[in-house]
């Protein structure tokens, strides 16, 4: 499967949410990262077909979105930030409703839905509405939905926000499983959650793709860019004023301030030690507003 997202450009208003985005995607596990307002929703939004794009195309296999018509959507699967559920219904009467929206067979459907609420891990749950659900288990449930025609393709926007831990994990596990013969694009402004299950990430800025590669490479792109300085509280003004501060421990009477900066810090009387780079130190790079000199 080829997915490719050819020039493309979404105008409201004179607001450009997405600007000339291009990139082709094989099966894998795709995050898009970038801040609040980067685009990311208006992207997933263009490619679960929910939105036009201003200009510009989508292409599966060379084939133009609007060329396979209702196909293209049988390939979807789409999980929105803000899922509807009917929270009166239980998980499998959920499951049930999507299914016929979706044109399945019923008694197909029955035996996906006994397949996927066992995949999600809610075979427990199916008879229990889904208003006593945790947000894991929304998530879950949400996932098990956008499986149900078997898409090759499948879009989850903000998967992990409002997750605890120990969902975050069950939902990493639940997508490498999901992914071995699936594109799967999800986004997230959590860095952390992308650092074991992306195959790349897309970074977006301000409606553009900036930056594509793996999690390795684009770590590998701040090598040399991060340091680890041993101040006294009263040498931290000068540091923070002059750098981006990724994190700060107290440690007795001094704070240890890990710095992302292309320019090695110099403070007179203060040790600088180079660090290994992680996705945090890449998210801080790339996104944290230039500090004032
Ligand atoms: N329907 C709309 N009308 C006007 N502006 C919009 C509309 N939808 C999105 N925008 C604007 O386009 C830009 C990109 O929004 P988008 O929701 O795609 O960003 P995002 O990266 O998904 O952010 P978030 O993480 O907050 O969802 C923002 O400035 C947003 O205000």
């Amino acid at each position: 499967m080829e997915l490719i997202i050819k020039n493309i450009s979404k105008k409201f208003k004179d607001k450009v949410a997405v600007n000339n985005f291009n990139v082709t995607l094989n099966n894998g596990v795709y995050a898009l990262l970038g801040e609040n307002g980067a685009g990311k929703t208006t992207v997933m939004r263009i490619l679960a077909d929910v939105s036009s794009p201003t200009t510009g195309e989508i292409l599966v296999n060379g084939k133009n979105k609007n060329e396979l018509g209702p196909n293209y959507r049988d390939l979807l699967g789409y999980v929105p930030q803000d899922i509807g559920f009917y929270k009166n219904f239980t998980a499998e009467k959920f499951l049930m409703y999507v299914s016929a929206l979706k044109g399945l067979d019923k008694k197909e459907a029955k035996i996906k839905i006994d397949e996927l609420l066992k995949f999600v891990n809610l075979d427990k749950y199916r008879k229990k509405k889904i208003d006593g659900f945790s947000g894991g288990m929304k998530q879950r449930l949400g996932i098990a939905q956008a499986l149900l025609n078997d898409p090759k393709i499948l879009i989850l926007d903000e998967p992990t926000a409002g997750l605890d831990p120990n969902e975050r994990i069950r939902f990493k596990n639940l997508i490498a499983d999901i992914s071995k013969n699936k594109i799967v694009i999800l986004s997230t402004h959590i860095v952390s959650d992308i650092e074991f299950i992306a195959s790349e990430i897309l970074v977006m800025k301000d409606g553009e793709l900036i930056e594509r590669s793996t999690p390795r490479e684009i770590i590998d792109t701040i090598k040399g860019k991060v340091f680890t300085l041993k101040l006294k509280e009263e040498q931290l003004n000068r540091l923070q004023n002059k750098f981006k501060i990724s994190n700060m421990v107290r440690e007795n009477q001094y704070v240890l301030a890990r710095v992302v900066d292309d320019v090695r810090p110099e403070i007179e009387g203060v040790a600088c030690i180079e660090e290994e780079p992680n996705l945090e130190d890449v998210f801080l790079y790339y996104f944290k507003e230039e500090v004032c000199v």
